[in-house]
């Protein structure tokens, strides 16, 4: 595991893992700013999963990319394992939805999971280690030395999770990753997620524009207002821990829970803030 994150300075205690206090972006284009997000306050504990949904346009994207470093704020500041981030974390990797752009199709899939690896430093019967086990975990071992072009789209998807699971991130972030793919292969990948989360013990935080997909994942969903952007409400997922596609998304419970979140993103969409 990844212990010194790079692109961090020193920033107050905190027992979570991850702490998004205040956080404000601001776009500022020529002769005109759009504000994003307003005041984003939440925390995320270490070995938790997460869901963040919200209506389209609410500020997802920039909320993911204000915590991978990607992006500045304009004020608040998002920590991390006690450090600010002001670049991209070492202790930190990110799924995105487009994985046909985020893989490179000269290179094996092998090669596609081992790069990061390689700009770590880590030594290379570790990275083969690495590299062997996320492509096992993934279901993907066999197609090694296939190109990214070669598999669906649902397989290329699993590289980029290989390629994630094999950094050793402490958090591993998501940015609506199974919208691309087809209702099948998006329960599988579901699942997939669920597995590599219990077994791997590492923090998950997972945009979606799903509402029944945040309450299938997650042990808690934090619902965005519409943009400029705060926390509409955060709701515990207090359903059993063993989740699968047929029993769990049968329960009354998960029904309950997808109907308050689905009204609660309605009321986002209709302009919505939380009191006070
Ligand atoms: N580079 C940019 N410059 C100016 N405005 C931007 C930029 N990127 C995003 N925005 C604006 O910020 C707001 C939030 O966009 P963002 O993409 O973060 O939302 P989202 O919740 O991820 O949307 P969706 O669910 O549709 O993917 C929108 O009003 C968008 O138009």
């Amino acid at each position: 595991m990844t212990t010194a994150p790079t692109g961090a300075g020193t920033a107050g205690t905190s027992t979570a893992l991850l702490d998004v206090r205040g956080l404000r972006k601001v776009y500022q284009g020529r002769g005109r700013s759009v504000e994003a997000v307003r005041d984003l306050t939440f925390a995320v504990e270490a070995g938790e999963l997460v869901c963040i949904v919200g209506p389209s346009g609410a500020g997802k994207t920039t909320l993911l990319r204000c915590v991978a470093g990607l992006l500045g704020c304009t004020s608040g500041e998002v920590v991390l394992e006690g450090e600010r981030v002001t670049g991209p974390p070492r202790g930190m990797a990110v799924v995105f939805q487009e994985y046909g752009r985020s893989l490179f199709p000269w290179m094996t899939v092998r090669q596609n999971v081992e790069r990061p690896l390689k700009e770590k430093r880590v030594p290379k019967a570790e990275r083969r280690r690495l590299v062997d086990e996320a492509l096992e975990a993934v279901g993907l071992a066999k197609v090694h030395d296939a190109h990214p072009w070669q598999l669906s789209g649902g397989m290329q998807q699993r590289v980029a999770i290989a390629r994630a699971v094999a950094y050793e991130p402490h958090i591993l972030l998501m940015d609506e990753p199974f919208a691309a793919v087809d209702a099948q292969t998006r329960a599988d990948l579901e699942d997939l997620v669920r597995s590599l989360w219990k077994r791997l013990g590492v923090t998950v935080l997972f945009v979606t524009h799903d509402i029944d997909e945040s309450v299938y994942l997650g042990q808690r969903v934090i619902v965005l207002s519409n943009s400029p952007t705060v926390v509409l409400e955060e709701v515990p997922i207090d359903l059993p821990d063993e989740r699968d596609q047929l029993t769990t998304r049968a329960e009354p419970r998960f029904a309950e829970l997808r109907t308050r979140i689905y009204k609660l993103v309605q009321r986002a969409k209709d302009g919505h803030r939380p009191a006070g």
